[in-house]
């Protein structure tokens, strides 16, 4: 964040000095024989004070760590300012020096409305709802393809970011999808992938997501662009593409 590199500071080297002399003598079983405790002493559980009840729990102690490696750990937090960071982070401050941006994703966690001073942040709780209104009628079956049947297919094409959160949020909301509904990721700009993809697609009950942040990832317009041609060479109008 500073621009220097982590292996400068002081409490990365005292890290790296523990790690040598100690990290084959770590066995976490012994760890947790030799201390009772440790699970309390290397936990932490939060309340939230206000909004919705929930509990987070940080649980340290299955990691290789002891008291002295946690507060070297914690040393190198505060040697690098990670504190004066994220309160930059929570101000919108451009702390994405490389892009010259904020760095926005608390936004989209903004349920306490604290204001965030950077252009667009105030866009995102109308945006939220908007995801909310789309994602029912898909999910509800409101939302129909382009000759009124029921949405069963669902194609994210991106690449990077905007694949793998895709995916990782599928994965980690399983337990609430809507089983009837197939979801598949389309990322590589090798053609088979789209190919082999579209093969267990219906045009008329398949919704595409083109996910990407800039418009102009070429693995992604390219997928996407092939994607459309493919839905084209059944449903002929263009009125049926967003
Ligand atoms: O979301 P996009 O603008 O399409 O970018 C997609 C991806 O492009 C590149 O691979 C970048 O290295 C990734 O960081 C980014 O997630």
């Amino acid at each position: 964040m500073s621009g220097r590199l982590a292996s400068e500071y002081s409490a990365w080297k005292k890290l790296q000095q523990i790690y040598d002399s100690e990290h084959s003598k770590l066995v976490l079983k012994d760890l947790f024989a030799q201390d009772p405790e440790r699970f309390s002493k290397f936990s932490k559980e939060y309340n939230s004070t206000h909004g919705p009840s929930t509990t987070l729990l940080l649980d340290f102690s299955k990691n290789l760590i002891t008291p002295e490696i946690l507060k070297t750990l914690l040393d190198l937090a505060k040697e690098a300012d990670v504190e004066s960071f994220r309160d930059k982070m929570f101000a919108g401050e451009h702390i994405n020096t490389s892009e010259d941006r904020a760095v926005l994703h608390i936004a989209l966690r903004n349920f306490g409305g604290f204001k965030i001073a950077e252009a667009g942040a105030d866009e995102v709780s109308g945006v939220l709802s908007h995801i909310k209104e789309f994602t029912e009628a898909v999910r509800s079956g409101a939302w129909k393809g382009y000759t009124g049947k029921t949405i069963n297919t669902i194609v994210n094409i991106g690449i990077g970011g905007s694949d793998l959160g895709p995916v990782m949020v599928t994965e980690a909301l399983k337990p609430y999808a809507k089983r009837d509904l197939t979801a598949h990721f389309v990322s590589n700009i090798d053609g088979t992938h789209l190919a082999e993809t579209l093969r267990l697609c219906d045009p008329e009950t398949t919704l595409f997501i083109i996910a990407t942040k800039t418009f102009t990832t070429q693995e992604a317009i390219t997928n996407a662009e092939s994607a459309r041609d493919w839905f084209l060479g059944t449903a002929k109008d263009k009125a049926h593409v967003a």
